[in-house]
């Protein structure tokens, strides 16, 4: 049996983690996989949930966070297509890690444990991009310590600001995100944040407008955020 999206496209392409893989093979992970829809501020699941699938975004963003004791979120990051959520219990056979929730009505499709493992019998090769998802996700782990280590929190959120606008080239580039949502992502109170946000739009970096931060000189966050140039 074929299965597709309801938009007709086929649901797996653009995700690095099943490109290259035999038609056969794919079908076999389409025949697997449940296609999800999340709304808006829908969580996806919870820390220390039973990780029982893979979710295969395809459409949509979502925030992965920590909650503190006291209720204080840490957003670890923005997941967008064609990236995937939950390799991490999935090979671990644990519980969640963190937790997320949909940022964007979201279209997902997801594979269970069993199903995955299944794959990956077949299909051995399957790992290898596991292998490079997780890759990631540990420079990005290195690259955040570091950011808390060698940031303040301005340079923070000019790097978070700097992530958010991805590889765009540009000269205004719009970010729809308020600054509660950013303080969670640069790890600071919304106060500072503010305080930060308020600053560089003093020197005409940016500008904010409701939730939307609209940034008009990338080249002077990257360096606050003590990135190269490009
Ligand atoms: N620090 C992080 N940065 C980005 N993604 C993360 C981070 N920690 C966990 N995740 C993702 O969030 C998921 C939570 O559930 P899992 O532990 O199954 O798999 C995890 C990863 O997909």
């Amino acid at each position: 049996m074929e299965i597709r999206l309801a938009d007709g496209g086929d649901p797996l392409s653009g995700v690095t983690m099943f490109a290259g893989l035999e038609p056969e093979v794919r079908q076999r992970v389409l025949a697997a996989a449940v296609p999800r829809t999340f709304k808006r501020g829908q969580l996806l699941f919870v820390e220390n949930d039973p990780g029982d699938s893979l979710i295969v975004l395809k459409r949509g963003a979502v925030a992965v966070f920590r909650t503190s004791t006291s209720g204080e979120r840490a957003v670890l990051s923005v997941v967008r297509p064609p990236d995937v959520l939950g390799e991490v219990s999935l090979l671990d056979g644990s519980a969640r890690s963190a937790s997320a929730e949909a940022i964007e009505s979201c279209q997902a499709l997801a594979l269970s444990r069993g199903a995955f493992m299944e794959l990956v019998h077949a299909n051995p090769r399957i790992l290898d991009a596991v292998m490079r998802s997780l890759g990631g996700l540990i420079r990005r782990l290195t690259e955040q310590n570091a950011d808390h280590v060698f940031l303040d929190l301005p340079g923070r959120v000019a790097k978070t600001l700097v992530r958010l606008a991805g590889e765009s080239m540009a000269p205004m580039v719009t970010i729809e995100l308020n600054q509660s949502q950013l303080a969670e992502m640069a790890g600071g109170s919304r106060q500072s944040v503010n305080q930060a946000i308020g600053s560089f739009a003093g020197r005409g970096w940016l500008r904010t407008e409701g939730r939307r931060i609209v940034i008009s000189d990338l080249i002077a966050l990257r360096r606050r955020a003590g990135m190269p140039d490009r």
